[in-house]
């Protein structure tokens, strides 16, 4: 167990204007179970990688003291374990059992107990896989599992989780709240970042707000901070318990089919699937970690070849892996599940342009599509930043603005609200509902739920017994 205390705490990335975070002035006593809450880019991440020992002083400028245990983070590090927002980050062996052991290795736990704390580790959290499994191929799901087993193999005093179950299926998400209660009994501290209010409640005590421009908002027991603020905290766009989604779905039927694909298969990761999506509408691809829904995402965006079946969208005889780049991001823009895996430029609105330019724009025209987007996913302050230094919520809105640049007719997302406050998360898929009324056509893979409830005209769920509906050949009357 561990006492956290920030006195006057700021911190200034390197090569930013603004303060990440700043003001910070906070006790968090042993034991105690702490929900981070703030708007994206309010500084969550920042805050748990100084806790962790993670900010070295030539990366920014800090402002007062943390201490954990009245030692600074760098010398209390060995007693604190954390999950990044992005865990295939922080996965380091080629094995699964041995990125487990790794860490208990490096802490100099005693041999003989290594194995059995690994395998217990990987049990808590529905690991699926022998510890042989190549890091390397496991789904985004599948590694967020490998990354807790990681740190909870640990039994830390203090222990930081960015959004551990946004990346999970239910069932994953279950288990994984179970783990994080049961490592209360060790007297675990517990710092929780989770954009999703209702599901981590139970799991704390307490909730801290972080204000966008500094400070603290709110904090005390959870039921006082939503009594108190609730509405002024979700009008700055913090996700509060009892939130109705609104409806978007379309009143209109889906017109002429842009894709389908048959029988499409990669070899271990996806077998024999059918699918199809029509003009106007969103179709949902939901289902378990490891089901294949980026794989799936994969071969409909033309950006990996199936080993069988065929896709074939517009009316081209070839399939869309075997297009012309050009002509691939005309037509379709993809998502992927990790956004920084898609930047190829230093500078946010360079990343935007980068379509636009590779299909003959102008420079007039690349310039107002860019200061367009920046402007509907709320970027524009953000455009001289590096792609590589943004926070995953401003990431992924990156992601999504690129894969739009070029306004292809289909769009292939992969998590696309991942990572969303409640006011991101809201323009986003308005600006997605917005997007399917012109006629485009969305397939999004998601484990959002409130995002099938207001968007998803079909949903098509993967790996579970039932095949998806079939496409109805529609026409919009
Ligand atoms: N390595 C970095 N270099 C420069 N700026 C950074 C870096 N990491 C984060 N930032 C900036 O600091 C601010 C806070 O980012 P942080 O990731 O801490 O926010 P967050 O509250 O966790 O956001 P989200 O909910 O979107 O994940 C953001 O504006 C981000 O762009
Ligand atoms: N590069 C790879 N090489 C080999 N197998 C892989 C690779 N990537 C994923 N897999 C495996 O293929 C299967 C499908 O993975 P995929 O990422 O498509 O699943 P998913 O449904 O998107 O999962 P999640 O919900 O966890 O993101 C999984 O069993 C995974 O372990």
């Amino acid at each position: 167990m561990s006492t956290v205390v920030l006195r006057g705490f700021g911190w200034r990335h390197a090569g930013r204007r603004a303060w990440a975070v700043r003001d910070v002035d906070l006790r968090i006593e042993h034991g105690e179970r702490v929900l981070l809450l703030g708007p994206s880019g309010a500084g969550k991440s920042t805050l748990l990688a100084a806790l962790a020992g993670l900010l070295p002083d030539d990366s920014g400028e800090q402002a007062g003291t943390v201490e954990i245990d009245g030692r600074s983070p760098a010398d209390a590090r060995d007693h604190v374990g954390i999950v990044f927002q992005d865990p295939q980050t922080q996965l380091v062996m080629a094995r699964s059992g041995d990125d487990v052991a790794f860490g208990l290795e490096n802490r100099g736990v005693p041999a003989g107990t290594i194995w059995p704390r690994v395998s217990d580790a990987l049990d808590r959290v529905g690991f699926p896989y022998p510890i042989t499994r190549s890091t390397a191929a496991l789904s985004g799901g599948e590694a967020q599992r490998l990354a807790l087993a990681g740190v909870l193999a640990l039994r830390p005093g203090l222990l930081l989780l960015d959004e551990p179950t946004a990346n999970l299926d239910p069932v994953g998400a279950e288990l994984v709240r179970d783990a994080i209660t049961r490592a209360r009994a060790d007297d675990t501290t517990l710092i929780l970042v989770e954009h999703r209010v209702a599901e981590a409640l139970p799991l704390v005590d307490r909730v801290v707000v972080l204000e966008a421009g500094g400070g603290i908002r709110a904090d005390g027991a959870p039921e006082m901070v939503f009594a108190a603020y609730g509405d002024r905290l979700a009008d700055e766009g913090v996700w509060v318990p009892g939130f109705r989604v609104p409806a978007l779905k379309s009143p209109a039927a889906a017109g002429n089919e842009v894709l389908r694909a048959t029988e499409v298969s990669v070899a271990n990761r996806l077998s024999g699937v059918s699918i199809g999506v029509g003009e106007g509408e969103v179709l949902a691809v939901t289902g378990p970690n490891g089901a294949g829904k980026s794989t799936l995402a994969l071969v409909l965006g033309g950006l990996l070849a199936p080993s069988g079946g065929q896709v074939s969208a517009f009316g081209d005889p070839k399939p869309p892996h075997k297009w012309r780049a050009a002509t691939l991001t005309t037509r379709i823009g993809s998502v992927f599940q990790n956004p920084e895996h898609q930047f190829v430029t230093s500078r946010v609105a360079d990343e935007l342009a980068v379509g636009p330019r590779r299909t003959g724009r102008t420079p007039a025209q690349i310039k107002e599509i860019v200061d367009s987007l920046l402007d509907r996913l709320r970027l524009t302050k953000l455009a001289a930043a590096n792609p590589y230094t943004l926070s995953g919520g401003e990431a992924r809105r990156l992601s999504v603005a690129t894969a739009l640049a070029t306004a292809p007719r289909l769009l292939v997302l992969d998590e696309p609200t991942f990572g969303q406050d409640r006011r991101t998360w809201i323009e986003l898929v308005t600006l997605l509902a917005t997007l399917r009324d012109e006629g485009h056509a969305v397939v999004a893979v998601t484990h959002d739920d409130d995002f099938v409830q207001t968007l998803a005209d079909r949903t098509f769920p993967l790996g579970s017994s039932r095949p998806g509906e079939p496409l109805p050949r529609r026409r919009r009357s």
